[in-house]
């Protein structure tokens, strides 16, 4: 057996480690597996394939090996050229593979082998072949660690499956015994809450000849564990060529491979046994960028929407009926009163009085803003709260923003009450941009030129930019899970912020643009 050499990699950036196995084009075990699990854990990771099988979540339904003569020309291009740190092997389907790469080991010797002796899929599907097994214990003995699981243990030894954890143990020993290479038992296939490994190294590792070194873990509640052997051996080899230290490797492969497991849920990839989630600890790319480059990139089509909508053409180019605009004003007053008590809220949860400070001045102008609508736009007092009856999106926008408070995250919240500032400024910059496009003349002929002049509001701007500031702020504090619940947030009210303008298009919306010539210098509209 070779000897356990020190890695070879330190001093360079990554170490070269090679899997030799089969493929998977589903992706989650062979040799895609093995590629992404070495990246993963900080290889630079090279592939030479054995087998291809055509195989899914469901099951493998074929398997092709390509001729043995052809496998050693692609391990030999590989290192005729490269210095490899480690190899991991796979899957090899037969005698005569196993031999050939076993060959190719004996001119080579490379540093560091890893042995995952795969005979069968969890689907059932058998990758070796009955009479292969006695060349894979002659690879074994070449290799410097074993890594079967509780079958291939059996198998490799001419035992029954071990029934028991001490059982396994017993018979890891016995195999490391046999073939002289230290073998990693793992506990996958056993029962209970706990999914324990052990490594036990032939020689012992403080001088105890096959004493277990025992790494415990927990059973993570999950049937995505396609490709768990293949994802951890590829992943010990890496560490090991990093490390130079078997029992650090096996932890960090093995913690690593836990939290594989745990995020692979979020990947959703076919209908069976799942693959883990090699790039888990990978920050969403999503996440990335500022929250509000994401949300209004995600909201681009919503916008597009609203300036091609009847109401914002007809209030820019003047030809919006009066009634339209008052019904308007009538629900942006009832809306700004409940928004007030939303961004009221927001204040509460605030992380920093800065912050708490800001959404209660905005809740306070809000209520001004109100006020000012009454008494300039539509020549009545703001009435008693409950007696004004807001229109249908205008209660389930106020609906939405108030079922976001309850949920009490501040970040998702930020991100609800966020496109009444934004898209309103938007909205507001484009209409007055087109008025004046039209030159200084027909903006102070506009119906509804002083109405468009308050877009024009510095104060409104600031507060807008400053929204921004605190909702990327909130986003890069935030949990994966609470970024995907702001960009939601931010999308349902931007989608209320639509059907809002769009909801004040009447059936008067032909009339001519000279009847709404009163609305000019803020006249009381009727
Ligand atoms: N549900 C699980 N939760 C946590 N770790 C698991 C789980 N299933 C398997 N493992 C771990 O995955 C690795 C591979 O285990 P195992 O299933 O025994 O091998 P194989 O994938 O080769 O059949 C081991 O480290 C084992 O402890
Ligand atoms: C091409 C190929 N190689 C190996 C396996 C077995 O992978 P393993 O990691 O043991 O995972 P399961 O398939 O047993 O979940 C495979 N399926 N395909």
């Amino acid at each position: 057996m070779e000897p356990h050499r020190a890695a070879t990699s330190r001093g360079r950036a990554l170490p070269n480690v090679l899997s030799i196995a089969g493929s998977d084009p589903s992706g989650g075990a062979g040799i895609q597996a093995d590629v992404k699990s070495i990246s993963a854990n900080g290889g630079y990771a090279l592939a030479v394939v054995t087998a291809l099988t055509a195989q899914n979540t469901m099951g493998v339904t074929g398997v092709h090996t390509p001729p043995v003569e052809f496998l050693r020309r692609q391990l030999d291009a590989v290192s005729d050229d490269i210095l490899l740190d480690a190899v991991k092997i796979g899957m090899l389907g037969s005698e005569e593979v196993a031999d050939c790469v076993a060959g190719w080991l004996d001119d080579v010797r490379p540093a560091v082998v890893v042995l995952d002796p795969v005979m069968v899929a969890t689907s059932g599907a058998r990758l070796l072949d009955d009479d292969a097994v006695r060349a894979v214990l002659r690879l074994a003995a070449r290799a410097s660690l074993v890594t079967p699981n509780i079958p291939e243990l059996g198998v490799l030894i001419g035992a029954a499956p071990a029934g028991s954890w001490q059982e396994a143990l017993r018979q890891g020993r016995e195999l490391a015994g046999r073939v002289g290479t230290a073998v990693l038992v793992k506990g996958g296939h056993l029962p209970g809450p706990r999914c324990p490994d052990a490594l036990i190294l032939p020689g012992g590792g403080a001088g105890h000849p096959g004493e277990a070194l025992v790494f415990d873990g927990r059973r993570v509640g999950t049937d995505n564990t396609h490709g768990t052997g293949c994802s951890l051996s590829s992943a010990i080899a890496t560490r090991y060529a990093v490390t130079g230290d078997w029992s650090a490797a096996v932890r960090e492969a093995k913690g690593w491979l836990e939290a594989a497991l745990g995020a692979s849920a979020s990947l959703r990839v076919g209908r069976g046994a799942g693959p883990v989630h090699h790039f888990h600890a990978l920050p969403d790319p999503r996440h990335r960028q500022p929250f509000t480059d994401l949300a209004w990139r995600d909201t681009a089509g919503l916008r597009h929407e609203i300036l091609q909508l009847p109401f914002v053409v007809g209030l820019t180019d003047g030809s919006l009926p009066a009634a339209d605009f008052a019904g308007y004003l009538r629900e942006d007053a009832l809306y700004l009163r409940e928004y007030a008590g939303v961004l009221a809220r927001t204040a509460a949860l605030a992380p920093t009085e800065t912050e708490q400070l800001f959404w209660l001045q905005c809740a306070t102008s809000c209520l001004e803003t109100e006020a000012e609508l009454h008494r300039s736009w539509l020549g009545t007092e703001p009435g008693p709260r409950g007696t004004d009856l807001p229109g249908p999106v205008t209660r389930a926008y106020c609906d939405h923003l108030v079922a976001t408070t309850a949920r009490g995250s501040y970040a998702e919240l930020v991100a609800s009450v966020l496109p009444c500032f934004w898209l309103y400024a938007a909205v507001g910059d484009y209409v007055r941009d087109q008025v004046r496009q039209d030159g200084g003349a027909a903006e102070a002929a506009h119906p509804y030129g002083a109405w468009i002049a308050t877009y024009a509001d510095p104060v409104f701007a600031e507060a807008t930019a400053e929204a921004k500031l605190i909702a990327d702020r909130a986003h890069r504090a935030a949990s994966p899970d609470e970024r995907d619940a702001m960009l939601l947030a931010f999308r349902w009210s931007a989608t209320y912020e639509r059907d809002f303008f769009d909801a004040h298009r009447g059936p008067s919306a032909d009339a001519a643009p000279s009847e709404h010539a009163d609305l000019r210098e803020g006249v009381v509209l009727p």
